[in-house]
């Protein structure tokens, strides 16, 4: 079987994962996933529904979660490079509101594994990028969220200027998410 390295980061739950690379003269193989490999590093999930989505450089996808039905989700980039980025929206979590970003690619094979309770969203760094995910619950239209991927309270250092992206491209969506504070608000009102 396998192995997989499981990496802490700064948020509590929030790993970032390694696969074992077996190279050859003909290319690589891998697994991306494997329950029993998983439940080993100490991750023990179900997960229902895999996903792909494919965007062309300065793509924005995000900040989105779900409530109720949060997903946990397990992020995969096949070709490309995305910078990834988590936002703990926990409220009983020590790191309740802080984000956490990372490059994921095709070349350094990384994963990330978000649990429920994350806000996700990522930037496209390369001229395009597949992404593909594996998520512990079903796609629920009606209970998705979402918050502004510039909301100076988070403060998300997206790597713009680096990759000379003025603007990031959005969906209609996600230019109209409303901001960390106004989302806290609504939730739960002042917390
Ligand atoms: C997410 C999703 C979407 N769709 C349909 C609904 C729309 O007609 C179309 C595009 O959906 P959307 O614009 O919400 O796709 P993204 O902006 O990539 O959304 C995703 O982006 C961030 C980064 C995430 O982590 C979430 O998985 C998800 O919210 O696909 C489905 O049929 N099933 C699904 O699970």
């Amino acid at each position: 079987m396998s192995e997989f390295l499981k990496i802490p980061t700064e948020l509590p739950d929030l790993f970032l994962i390694e696969p074992q690379i077996f190279k050859d003269q003909r290319g690589f193989f891998m697994e991306f996933w494997n329950q029993q490999a998983f439940a080993k590093i100490g991750l023990k999930l179900q997960f229902v529904q895999d996903n792909h989505s494919r965007s062309q450089k300065g793509v924005l996808r995000g900040l989105h979660f779900q409530d109720p039905h949060p997903q946990g989700k397990l992020i995969r980039v096949v070709r490309g490079s995305i910078f990834d980025v988590a936002v703990d929206l926990r409220t009983s979590s020590p790191t309740f509101g802080r984000w956490w970003g990372t490059i994921l690619s095709e070349e350094n094979f990384r994963m990330l594994y978000i649990p429920p309770g994350f806000a996700h969203g990522f930037l496209v760094l390369s001229d395009w990028v597949d992404v593909i995910y594996k998520a512990t619950d079903y796609y629920h239209p009606k209970c998705e969220g979402g918050i502004r991927w510039d909301d100076p309270e988070l403060g998300i250092e997206w790597p713009l200027q680096e990759y000379g992206i003025t603007r990031p491209l959005l969906s209609r969506k996600d230019e109209s998410w409303p901001s960390f504070s106004e989302w806290v608000h609504k939730k739960w009102g002042k917390l």
